[in-house]
């Protein structure tokens, strides 16, 4: 494989620094690569969310034509923005180790979620982050914010918001963690699946490539990343869903135990309770990390989960 490697991307500034950070990975075990900047239908589309718009697949697809046409070989995502299934033909190849997972409070006047005044405004588009925020602070009105890191952070310096929630990674990625006022414990804001790790895409029939990038995925992640990601796909996968899921390896009596924890809320009626669980299993392969997903859904669903996604 001596042929150069292109990397499809996005254009914001994240999308550049991770690919850039996969670049430079590439280049240190000998690959010679360049990037090709795309803009995505995610990226043009800033004036409504996400989930009426089409879903998570918007900042995927116009990569994914790229690696089919061959104009790119692999392209470099947040892999909470890749949806759980992807299309015939493609595999996500590798997952890298995972950034800070947390969301992240940003404001210019208050230092935590507890010290907001009553009825302040918070700024998200993210339905997990709502329904999180309203389950301890049913005061609090929820405005939308949509648009790349950049975008948010100057909307909020312009006077809109009282704070907004972020995903710690992407601000440390772009060196603006100073503007963090507060990061949640991942058990206070469950992280949505897969967030603060970066995943690798490629042509399932890119064989040469793929046994390349197989050695730069960082395996605890990986089985992590596996279990959320089957949460989100028993439950049908949509980014319509107010629906956290994040897995954390912790000690067990015998070795490292994969400490599961999802939550779901009702996407209107934020006066109905959160359902929650937490599941820790022994996890040595992607089917028992799957498997691990599964029962957390099931566990939803036993709680009444099916109530709260027929409103989604
Ligand atoms: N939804 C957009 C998006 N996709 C990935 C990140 C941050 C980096 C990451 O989680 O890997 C963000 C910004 C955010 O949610 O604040």
């Amino acid at each position: 494989m001596s042929e150069n490697v292109v990397i499809a991307t996005r254009e914001s500034r994240l999308a550049l620094w991770q690919a850039e950070h996969v670049k430079a990975l590439l280049e240190d075990r000998g690959l010679a690569v360049s990037l090709l900047g795309m803009t995505t239908k995610g990226d043009q589309i800033l004036d409504r969310a996400l989930s009426k718009v089409g879903g998570k697949g918007l900042f995927v697809k116009e990569l994914e034509t790229a690696l089919e046409e061959g104009r790119a070989q692999l392209a470099v995502h947040s892999l909470k923005d890749v949806p759980m299934e992807l299309p015939e033909g493609f595999e996500l190849a590798a997952i890298l180790e995972r950034e800070d997972p947390r969301d992240a409070l940003v404001s210019n006047h208050y230092a935590s979620l507890a010290e907001l005044p009553e009825g302040a405004v918070v700024g998200t588009s993210s339905l997990r982050r709502v329904v999180q925020i309203k389950a301890v602070r049913p005061d609090i009105r929820i405005e939308p914010l949509r648009g790349n890191l950049d975008t948010r952070l100057r909307k909020l310096d312009e006077g809109g918001y009282a704070a907004i929630v972020l995903a710690a990674a992407g601000l440390k990625r772009l060196g603006l963690a100073s503007r963090i006022k507060a990061v949640f414990s991942v058990d206070e804001m469950i992280p949505c699946a897969g967030q603060g790790a970066l995943g690798l895409e490629l042509r399932a029939d890119a064989h040469a490539l793929k046994a390349q990038l197989a050695a730069m995925s960082h395996a605890p992640t990986w089985l992590a990343t596996q279990a959320e990601r089957a949460v989100s796909r028993a439950m049908g996968g949509s980014c319509s869903m107010p629906l956290a899921a994040h897995a954390l390896w912790s000690p067990g009596v015998q070795g490292q135990v994969l400490r599961l924890s999802a939550a779901l809320g009702h996407p209107e009626r934020h006066d109905l309770p959160l359902l929650k669980i937490q599941l820790e299993a022994a996890v040595a392969d992607e089917a028992e990390a799957r498997a691990l997903g599964q029962a957390a859904a099931d566990a939803l669903r036993a709680q009444g989960a099916q109530a709260y996604l027929a409103a989604a």
